[in-house]
């Protein structure tokens, strides 16, 4: 287990480029098994969670070839599906959450899937049932095996139908668009996830030869086709990296640009920000976050207390949550942030409420933040990061902290963060990794 040796209380300074999106790249990625031919993917992260997947493909009999810093070129000619009946297989697909959108191309173009339960972040209960219930509709048939754990879907003649999911969940969405693209006629499908990663998959899915109509919105149209071709494809840049930075800066009182942000895919980002008195200018495609010592969080226009709570897009991501969070504990002002989707992701305050920070968990999908206005610094302490987005609050936390701080497993940090410790180390920041 590695640990993060903080030296907090460094204002940073500097240029940032995010990574390639995380939660993009393990949809596209899934979505190379479409096609017999090459499919050539950009700005893909070196991060834990990617690596895994890749190895995973490769595992399969996905030909895998590195052909730059961030680019890979992939082949699905000869998917070995007998690999999928191996304890590897399993062992190695259940230790990522995205791996389960390997099952909707595995089912479309080869008639069958099998997976076992998915990883991912220990943030609540995570039910699969609109990938399944997707499925299904399509002429899947769906079995779990409880004793083990094990999906098998089984499908060779899907045939497009209207479907209402019963959630707009991202990866239901983007298992559901891949196991229909080659489904007989057309799929309808209505209250679909419609995040910019999902619109990503579909315009890839349509530079590929499908045919997607309805893209960015929740109601989506599949026509069947015979085959896809291959592609060429590059990924966003990372939404909730960028989110994370901005409220890096705020609390460290750091000087921050994030280089070539595609601000105009950040959705309502930039402004619930904004609305926690942090201030952003926009310079072309760059966000550029000036050193504040104050920040202070708006009220509602009524002069109630703010809420900043998650939704599904077009509204706040539940992955910036923490961030948000961690950030107000220094602004001005008092701020409800209520997390509607997971219920177990907010545990994490009592470790800045052990470094000072001013929280009352009201209930496992509320907590007050009354923001200290930097009237006292947070305090160094050692602490342990219970999942990705809650170990990059407790990252934050430890930069802006008096003293120094210890993060132990920072595994999770970097599932989803690229280098993270050598990056902010160029902005001036002191972190040393302890392996
Ligand atoms: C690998 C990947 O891409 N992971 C992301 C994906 O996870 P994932 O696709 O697993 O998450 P889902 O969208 O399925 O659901 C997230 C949670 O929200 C709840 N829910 C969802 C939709 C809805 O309309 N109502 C509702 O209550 C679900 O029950 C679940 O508890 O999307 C989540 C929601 O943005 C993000 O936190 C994860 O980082
Ligand atoms: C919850 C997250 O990831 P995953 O779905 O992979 O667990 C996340 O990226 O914040």
């Amino acid at each position: 287990m590695a640990s993060f040796r903080v030296r907090g209380g460094i204002r940073l300074k500097g240029e940032i480029v995010p990574q390639g999106a995380k939660n993009e790249a393990l949809q596209i990625l899934c979505a190379v098994l479409l096609t017999s031919e090459d499919v050539h993917i950009h700005k893909i992260p070196n991060i834990r969670d990617v690596n895994k997947l890749i190895e995973l493909l490769s595992d399969m009999g996905v030909a895998v070839e590195k052909t730059g810093p961030e680019s890979y070129r992939f082949n699905a000619s000869a998917v070995n599906l007998k690999y999928l009946e191996t304890i590897d297989f399993l062992k190695k697909a259940s230790a990522l959450r995205g791996s389960v959108m390997i099952l909707g191309p595995l089912l479309s173009r080869f008639g069958k899937g099998r997976i076992s339960k998915p990883g991912g972040d220990k943030i609540g209960r995570r039910r699969m049932d609109t990938h399944f219930l997707g499925f299904q509709k399509l002429g899947a048939t769906f079995h779990y095996d409880y004793r083990k754990e094990i999906y098998h879907i089984d499908g060779s003649d899907l045939t497009g139908c209207y479907m209402l999911l019963d959630e707009a969940s991202v990866t239901g969405t983007a298992n559901i668009i891949m196991a229909s693209v080659f489904a007989k006629g057309k799929t309808v499908i209505y209250n679909a996830a419609c995040e910019p990663y999902i619109q990503q998959l579909c315009l890839m899915i349509n530079r590929m030869g499908g045919r997607i109509a309805g893209i960015g919105s929740n109601l989506l149209e599949i026509e069947g086709v015979k085959a896809l071709k291959g592609t060429e494809h590059t990924l966003l840049p990372d939404m909730i990296e960028i989110g994370s930075f901005i409220g890096l800066a705020a609390m460290t009182q750091s000087e921050i640009t994030i280089k070539n942000a595609q601000v105009n895919k950040l959705g309502v980002i930039p402004d619930t920000f904004k609305r926690m008195g942090i201030k952003l200018e926009i310079r072309g495609d760059d966000i550029y976050v000036p050193s504040q010592k104050h920040y202070e969080i708006e009220t509602f226009i009524d002069g109630s207390i703010l809420t900043i709570a998650d939704a599904i897009w077009p509204g706040f991501t539940p992955d910036l949550l923490s961030i948000v969070l961690v950030t107000a504990t220094q602004a001005k002002g008092t701020v409800l942030v209520h997390q509607k989707m997971f219920e177990s992701r907010l545990f994490f305050v009592d470790k800045l409420i052990d470094m000072g920070a001013q929280i009352i968990l009201c209930d496992p999908h509320r907590a007050t933040v009354i923001g200290l206005d930097r009237k006292y610094p947070l305090k160094g302490i050692r602490m342990t990061s219970p999942d990705i987005r809650a170990g990059v609050a407790l990252l934050i936390a430890a930069l802006s902290a008096e003293g120094t701080s210890v993060i132990d497993n920072v595994e999770q940090i970097d599932r989803g963060y690229q280098f993270i410790d050598q990056r902010l180390n160029a902005l001036g920041a002191d972190i040393i990794r302890m392996d």
